[in-house]
């Protein structure tokens, strides 16, 4: 695979690290997660373990701190979840990490950044999606602002973000053989994947200056969701005129005797007009009429139905590991070197121990006495929840 043989440490923390871990694992690399011991407060489960391997080594001990530098010897990737200061107090910052090892990219995942009022400041997505300005142009009309989730800052802007740093960095080490710290502010992060929205809001009848009653956030009766009879959804996105006659022609309305497409005035009483058609059928029914049409409407599915439409089945899009637990496959997809995900379970906290350790050069006199020092834990059957 595409990342075959490159050694990422990924110290355990909260959503977007894990994904940044897991897009590197999905894609070839060998990605250790570095746990808490299992007894410690703090510990979380990681949902998004596929293909890991667990080392449960506790930092706060010198002879863990230690045990990470000489991990990170060895290392291509270390991926850091925590607030700015954490790692310098751990003796684990870049300049200590990269003067012993000056190929090591040091991807720093923070909420804020290292910078800044906010630096040491705690945070979740709803947080950093508010900062960034996005959080502002999210939400229906006469209703607050929402965020999505934790999709947009934690997993778009933090663990994607992260993991097209550490590429980049990765491409640019190639040529000069040095790594580099990577400053990843997931407010940043999810600022810079909305750039269409800063860049966008001088296109004419794109955007009105109340949230909720422009084109692309609800206000539009043709970008929009409608529940159907079953009490189902179906989406519609019938922005250009062909698809939006398409639409309406599915709909069995005539465009004749309606108001302009983009008579804004009239997309209140448009939306109650489509939403009274939708209510008189089922989404499958619906289905039958727009499917194979440029009307661009489409059944609102749930996860499960999601893996099994028959599109997504013909694509593979979805994946079950060996426990038959559903997922999403790896995105996107390489023509000559794809993703082959792992199918295996979730590791265990501290599962490989050893055989990572091993793996890095320490000697089985070594890994005694840090098991007996209470730096490491070998395999805890039970996962942590
Ligand atoms: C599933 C829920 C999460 C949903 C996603 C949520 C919406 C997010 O937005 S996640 C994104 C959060 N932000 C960031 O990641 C940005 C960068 N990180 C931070 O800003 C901070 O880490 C923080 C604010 C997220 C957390 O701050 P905290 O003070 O806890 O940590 P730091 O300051 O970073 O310092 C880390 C300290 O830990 C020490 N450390 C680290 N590794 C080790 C180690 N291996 N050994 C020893 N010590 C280690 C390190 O040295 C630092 O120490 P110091 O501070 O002394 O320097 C989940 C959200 C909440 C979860 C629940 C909750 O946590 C309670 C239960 C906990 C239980 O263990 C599991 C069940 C819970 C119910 C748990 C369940 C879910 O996980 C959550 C609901």
């Amino acid at each position: 695979m595409a990342l075959g043989g490159l050694r990422v440490l990924e110290l355990a923390g909260l959503a977007p690290a894990p994904l940044c871990g897991m897009i590197l694992s999905d894609f070839g690399a060998q990605v250790v997660r570095v746990d808490r011991l299992s007894r410690s407060a703090g510990a979380h489960q990681d949902v998004q373990a596929r293909g890991k391997r667990s080392l449960a080594l506790d930092l706060k001990r010198p002879q863990g701190a230690a045990a990470l530098r000489r991990l990170c010897g060895r290392a291509d990737v270390l991926i850091e979840p925590f607030r700015h200061g954490v790692m310098e107090r751990l003796g684990l910052g870049p300049e200590v990490l990269l003067q012993e090892n000056p190929r090591l990219i040091y991807a720093r995942l923070t909420g804020f950044g290292q910078t800044g009022k906010y630096a040491k400041s705690a945070g979740h997505d709803i947080n950093y999606l508010a900062l960034s300005g996005v959080l502002s142009k999210l939400g229906r009309k006469n209703e607050n602002p929402y965020a999505p989730v934790n999709l947009l800052a934690d997993f778009a802007g933090g663990g994607v973000i992260c993991a097209l740093g550490v590429v980049i960095a990765l491409f640019e080490r190639a040529r000069s053989g040095r790594g580099q710290v990577i400053d990843a502010s997931m407010v940043e992060g999810v600022a810079y994947l909305s750039s269409f929205l800063w860049k966008s809001q001088k296109l004419l009848g794109l955007w009105s200056e109340t949230r909720g009653e422009s084109l692309l956030d609800s206000g539009a009766p043709f970008y929009e969701t409608y529940r159907t009879s079953d009490g189902k959804f179906m989406a519609v996105g019938a922005i250009e005129p062909l698809f939006y006659k398409q639409f309406i022609k599915g709909l069995g309305l005539n465009s004749d005797e309606l108001p302009a497409q983009m008579s804004v005035s009239d997309w209140p009483e448009m939306k109650k007009k489509f939403a009274s058609i939708f209510a008189q059928k089922t989404q499958a029914e619906w289905c039958s009429i727009f499917d194979s049409t440029d009307a661009c409407v489409i059944p609102v599915l749930s996860l499960d139905d999601a893996a099994s439409h028959q599109h997504n089945k013909e694509r593979s899009s979805f994946i079950k590991n060996d426990q038959g637990e559903m997922s999403p496959r790896p995105a996107p997809v390489l023509s000559r070197t794809p993703a082959v995900p792992s199918r295996k379970r979730d590791p265990f906290i501290g599962e490989h121990t050893e055989e990572i350790l091993l793996e890095y050069g320490f000697t089985k006199q070594e890994i005694a006495k840090l098991h007996s020092d209470k730096a490491i834990e070998f395999k805890n059957l039970k996962a942590n929840l």
